[in-house]
């Protein structure tokens, strides 16, 4: 392991005193052997550096020399530059992701009876079959084959193949991303795919933030009737950190992607002939 051996030129906590001020090192560039001796020592005293070292290198984890010859003193090998400097992404994506489970937890007040807000679960709950994919599948269902106008059974073919887009699309995510619910939240939501014990990103806001604007664009032209769906929209998400069953970036995400479902609908939106000859083919 190559660990500078400098003496200790800083102060008693080990921060280092460069003249009265700090230089800058390069974040991704591998250290040189030619480096300052402060620059190393800086490194090498740095806790957050140090703790990414024994836990991120593998070469540290082995706990094995290099024939790089770090082991033997003759420098560091060229990745450990990389690995010795957490870079600025990384330090803001943890923080962030840090900032995300302390707020989520702090707001998961609903998460069971005996949670602060328990009493209200239930009408947590009653918002979040609003969202659910089952009664937005049944209806836009019943309202196309009930539909008796063109215009109507189109828009009604195009909420439901948005809907399975949607279950496609999420599910994918989910797969891929495999982040795990909070510890705080019950599983008892009705009717999950083996996916959904995922939380990444949240189905009920993705639905949301699509069917929002699907309803906006295509049906609701009342202005308080506009401004209801936007406030189911927001009641959904917010509904899901409330009931513990997200994170609130799953929730932002999931909103961010919704809004993006709906472009995709629009680009393929079905018209009245595609329809004509779906059903010739059905009937
Ligand atoms: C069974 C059907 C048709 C849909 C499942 C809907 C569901 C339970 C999604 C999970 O949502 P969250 O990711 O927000 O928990």
């Amino acid at each position: 392991m190559h660990s500078p051996k400098a003496k200790n030129t800083g102060r008693r906590d080990g921060s280092p005193v460069l003249g009265g001020s700090f230089e800058f090192v390069s974040l991704t560039k591998p250290v040189n052997r030619s480096s300052p001796r402060h620059l190393l020592q800086r490194q090498g005293s740095d806790p957050t550096t140090a703790r990414l070292r024994a836990s991120e290198s593998p070469l540290r984890r082995r706990g094995s020399g290099s024939s790089t010859g770090s082991a033997s003193g003759q420098g560091p090998p060229e990745e450990d530059g990389i690995r010795l400097n957490p870079s600025l992404i990384g330090i803001s994506l943890s923080s962030l992701l840090a900032i995300d489970l302390w707020l989520s937890k702090r707001l998961s007040v609903c998460a069971c009876e005996d949670s602060s807000w328990g009493s209200v679960r239930p009408l947590m709950k009653l918002i979040e079959v609003s969202g659910h994919g089952i009664p937005w599948l049944a209806g836009a269902a019943y309202s196309l084959y009930k539909s008796d106008t063109a215009a109507g059974q189109e828009v009604m073919l195009n909420l439901l193949v948005g809907l399975l887009l949607d279950l496609i699309l999420v599910g994918i995510v989910k797969a891929v991303v495999r982040r795990r619910r909070p510890a705080h939240n019950q599983m008892d939501m009705f009717a999950t795919f083996s996916v959904d014990r995922y939380s990444f990103p949240s189905g009920h806001a993705t639905r949301a933030a699509m069917c929002g604007r699907f309803l906006l664009a295509h049906l609701v032209l009342a202005a308080p009737l506009r401004v209801l769906v936007l406030l189911w929209v927001g009641l959904v998400g917010l509904s899901r950190v409330l009931l513990g069953r997200h994170n609130v970036t799953d929730v932002l995400f999931g909103f961010w992607m919704g809004y993006c479902q709906y472009n995709l609908v629009e680009i393929l939106w079905f018209s009245p002939q595609t329809l004509q000859g779906l059903l010739g083919h059905l009937a």
